[in-house]
């Protein structure tokens, strides 16, 4: 095996490599020392250098004087030109299995690039989320990377990515190894109805879509399920840290809940008047069940702007939902017509309905027999930001990323402002797929709350490319660089090979 360079010192690894075409060193490749069993390096620093550093050249100078010249090999020509790498070593390979490095590989040593069976330690676990490829530098092996689905998803996973890095690629690839796991149900808020892919490719091309999927949307195609909640199904604590009610608007929902019992919201949005309410805040409820749930009065009738929230019909959609989660299948739900509010509140209905139901089971003995929970939640500080902890109270999906493990429930965030949530809650997300991100201030967050020492990981981490990321995992013994396929060659891979990736990356 040709070597690549070989280790002349440093804090870290100094690597001297020889520049030759077709053999570039770039930051974040892998490398391999073999000392005392295998030392996997990652390239952290580049240093080029076109000609020899002035103490070598002394030195060389000094051993020609000394008639030895001939014999020192970094006076070749072609050694000219070199790169300087600094490196760290992430995982020490030894053979009862891989541990965190606590030695530096030893002066000279020669040191190689990654190859395939390096990493076979990385197995495949019994329940296993497919994310993609190890990736070193830019170049991509054909070892997989996998999540145990039930450890990752009830220690919750965020996924902190801007705009266009290709998080909603990620997740349908993810959810593409779910589908058909009856021992995990996903629950799948989509704020842009892009998951299931009723226009293009997406969650429903999965062989197993008929049985494993439910796809709910006001205006599900054939097959699908309306998106219809009866407005009987809401009860006041939905409303609990996602929509601020005054106190005297709090009152007035308890007077209407005592005189309309399950019928409240209708109640609210029909009276002219109800006892003890003064009119005007009467008025502002019936204002913000008209901006958040669509109702309001027409012509005598209560109307739904939406058609998702009715006072009649689809007084059993919650139930059915929390059926399927129950029977292990994934549920997406097409909240783009919803308002931000409304979306939330979805979620938070049958979050809450199910978070309710796996504490009874805990209680009586019975939660092992059920599936994990993963709910999937966009534009999470909406829910776990700071703002809305300290003004609104806890709400359902903060209780989830605090309690939620006791109960197998777990969460998957999804955000471009990882700052804007409590350290408190990053910390109980355990794992975190780290997609590109070019802000600074953004980047410090992930690295602070990260499984592993990411602290010179910063520059990498601005220059990730689409569907390149690092996994940073309680479960992982590193920070794992990984390349996310594009989910469209990647179900064209799986259709022609059902049994599992690798998949060929151009
Ligand atoms: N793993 C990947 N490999 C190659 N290209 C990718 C990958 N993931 C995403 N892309 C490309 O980047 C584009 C944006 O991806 P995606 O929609 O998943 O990003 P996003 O982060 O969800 O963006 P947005 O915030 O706008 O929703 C895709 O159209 C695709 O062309």
């Amino acid at each position: 095996m040709e070597a690549a360079g070989q280790i002349i010192g440093g804090e870290t690894a100094t690597i001297l490599i020889r520049e030759k075409t077709g053999s570039r060193i770039e930051i974040g490749d892998l490398l391999v020392a073999e000392d005392d069993g295998r030392i996997i390096l990652q390239v952290k620093e580049l240093k080029y250098r076109s000609q020899i550093p002035m103490g070598m050249h002394e030195l060389a100078s000094g051993l020609e004087l000394e008639g030895q010249g001939g014999e020192v090999e970094f006076l070749e020509p072609e050694l000219r030109n070199y790169i300087i790498a600094e490196a760290r070593p992430i995982l020490h390979v030894k053979d009862e299995g891989p541990v965190l490095p606590k030695l530096l590989p030893g002066f000279f040593r020669s040191v190689r690039r990654i190859h395939e069976g390096d990493l076979e330690f990385l197995e495949r676990p019994q329940r296993p989320i497919y994310l993609g490829n190890v990736r070193s530098g830019s170049k991509v092996l054909e070892t997989p990377v996998h999540l145990d689905a039930e450890s990752a998803i009830t220690h919750h996973i965020l996924i902190p990515a801007t705009t266009g890095r290709g998080k909603s690629n990620l997740v349908k690839v993810m959810l593409w190894s779910l589908v058909e796991m009856d021992s995990v149900g996903m629950l799948v808020l989509d704020p842009h109805d892009e998951y299931y892919g009723r226009n293009d490719e997406g969650l429903g091309s999965h062989p197993a879509a008929g049985e494993r999927i439910e796809y709910y949307s006001p205006d599900a195609p054939v097959g699908g399920n309306t998106l219809i909640i009866n407005l009987k199904s809401l009860r006041p604590e939905h409303f609990d840290g996602i929509i601020d009610f005054s106190g005297p608007q709090e009152e007035a929902i308890r007077a209407a809940r005592n005189r309309f019992g399950d019928e409240w919201i209708a109640g609210i949005v029909k009276s002219d008047e109800i006892m003890n309410v003064h009119h005007s805040t009467l008025r502002v409820l019936k204002r913000k069940f008209d901006n958040i749930l669509g109702v309001y009065m027409e012509d005598g009738e209560l109307k739904s702007r939406g058609g998702v929230f009715r006072e009649s019909g689809g007084e059993s959609t919650i139930r059915d939902i929390i059926g399927h989660l129950e029977d292990g299948k994934t549920v997406i739900i097409d909240t783009s017509r919803l308002m931000g509010e409304a979306e939330i509140l979805v979620g938070s209905i049958i979050a809450g309905a199910i978070f309710r139901r796996y504490q009874r089971y805990k209680a009586e003995n019975r939660l092992r027999r059920k599936p994990v929970i993963g709910i999937i939640i966009e534009e999470a500080p909406r829910v776990l930001g700071k703002e809305v902890i300290e003004n609104q109270g806890h709400n359902i999906y903060s209780t989830i990323a605090r309690e939620g493990r006791k109960f197998n429930i777990g969460l998957v965030a999804i955000t471009q402002l990882v700052s804007l949530i409590p350290r408190t809650i990053l910390a109980n997300m355990n794992t975190k797929i780290i997609l590109g991100n070019e802000m600074a201030q953004e980047r410090a967050e992930i690295i602070a709350s990260a499984s592993q020492d990411l602290s010179d990981d910063n520059r990498t981490i601005a220059s990730l490319d689409k569907g390149e990321a690092i996994v940073s995992s309680i479960f992982t013994k590193f920070a794992v660089p990984v390349k996310i396929p594009l989910f469209e060659e990647f179900i064209e891979s799986e259709k022609k090979d059902d049994d599992a990736p690798p998949l060929e990356f151009v």
